[in-house]
């Protein structure tokens, strides 16, 4: 028996969107050896990447080295990726918070390997490695939030640009310090900076390194709230609220929605209309959608 139109329509999407998403940035053509990169990140040990995928399709993300402001080691890089691969797997995940252990965000490449990757090419072939890891970030069909408490520091401050989102903690602190280092951003942060602020206000806070407050960043549109609260506990809880009221729908509908978004953001205006017809294809006619014409909703 023919599969139903929708389920159909999924299935080729789905393929069109993995084979568009494992088409990494950087690759062969470019110089980019990623096993040996791997290999040479892990010399630099320390910390961890950890994942909780609950059953409400919400994941939360741990930077977890708080001896070191939960600097980003050459390990902590590489399961990074791991966890963004599992991410990516994960088809029943529908949002995703980034946060820091310890009550802060993170403070950027761990400086103790930062010093012993001192030359050109194994600092590009990191930012090479951490720009394929942040855009497959970016680009998955969960809507994620960075939940910035403390300190969002350099390639930390980077990390909250590859979220859809930021929400910060009082007192917390996102700041761009690479020109403070002779520096600019190596892992995409200036490109996503100037998409998210605008290329005058990217130039303020690269060339200031400028301290960038909640107030700020909201006058900015850096973030998108200041949460109530900068106790860890409650701050992450105020985070899973706010995310809540866009997650609130089967995974099938909500991974649409990111993927049209993505789609509008990224591809030039005709291919992005064939993606979102193709995506629409996906979920009209499918169960939420035949539930909620049995249902009839009134929006009031
Ligand atoms: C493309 C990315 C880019 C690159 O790779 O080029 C980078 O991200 S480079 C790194 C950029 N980040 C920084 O320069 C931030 C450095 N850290 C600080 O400015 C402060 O630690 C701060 C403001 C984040 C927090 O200050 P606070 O006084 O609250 O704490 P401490 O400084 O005492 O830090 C506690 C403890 O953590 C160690 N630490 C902090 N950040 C790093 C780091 N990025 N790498 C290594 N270690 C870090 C700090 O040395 C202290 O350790 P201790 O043994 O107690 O001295």
């Amino acid at each position: 028996m023919a599969l139903p139109l929708w389920k159909n329509a999924l299935q080729t999407t789905k393929k069109m969107i993995l084979q568009q998403r494992r088409l990494s940035l950087y690759n062969s053509a470019h110089g980019y050896k990623e096993e040996l990169i791997k290999k040479k990140l892990q010399q630099f040990a320390g910390g961890s990447i950890n994942l909780s995928k609950e059953d409400n399709g919400i994941g939360i993300l741990t930077l977890n080295n708080p001896k070191l402001m939960n600097a980003f080691t050459g390990t902590m890089m590489v399961e990074l990726q791991e966890r963004v691969t599992e991410l990516e797997n994960w088809k029943d995940g529908k949002g995703l918070i980034i946060h820091g252990a310890g009550n802060t965000f993170c403070s950027g490449s761990d400086l103790n390997a930062v010093k012993e990757i001192s030359n050109s090419q194994d600092g590009m072939n990191m930012c090479m490695f951490m720009q394929n890891t942040l855009t497959r970030l970016m680009r998955l069909p969960l809507i994620s939030v960075a939940l910035v408490q403390g300190k969002a520091f350099g390639g930390g401050a980077e990390l909250t640009t590859a979220c859809d989102f930021r929400l910060m903690a009082p007192g917390s602190e996102i700041r761009f310090v690479h020109k403070s280092m002779g520096l600019v951003p190596g892992w995409g942060g200036a490109a996503r900076l100037v998409r998210i602020v605008g290329s005058g206000a990217a130039l303020q806070l690269l060339g200031g390194a400028v301290r960038v407050d909640p107030e700020r960043a909201l006058r900015l549109g850096l973030s998108d709230q200041t949460l109530p609260s900068s106790d860890e506990t409650r701050a992450l809880g105020e985070a899973r609220a706010w995310l809540s009221q866009y997650t609130d729908a089967p995974a099938t509908v909500i991974r649409a929605v990111k993927n049209v978004v993505t789609a509008g953001r990224e591809l030039p205006l005709e291919a992005a209309l064939r993606t979102e017809k193709d995506i629409f294809g996906t979920v009209w006619g499918g169960p939420a959608n035949l539930q909620a014409l049995v249902r009839r909703p009134k929006h009031k």
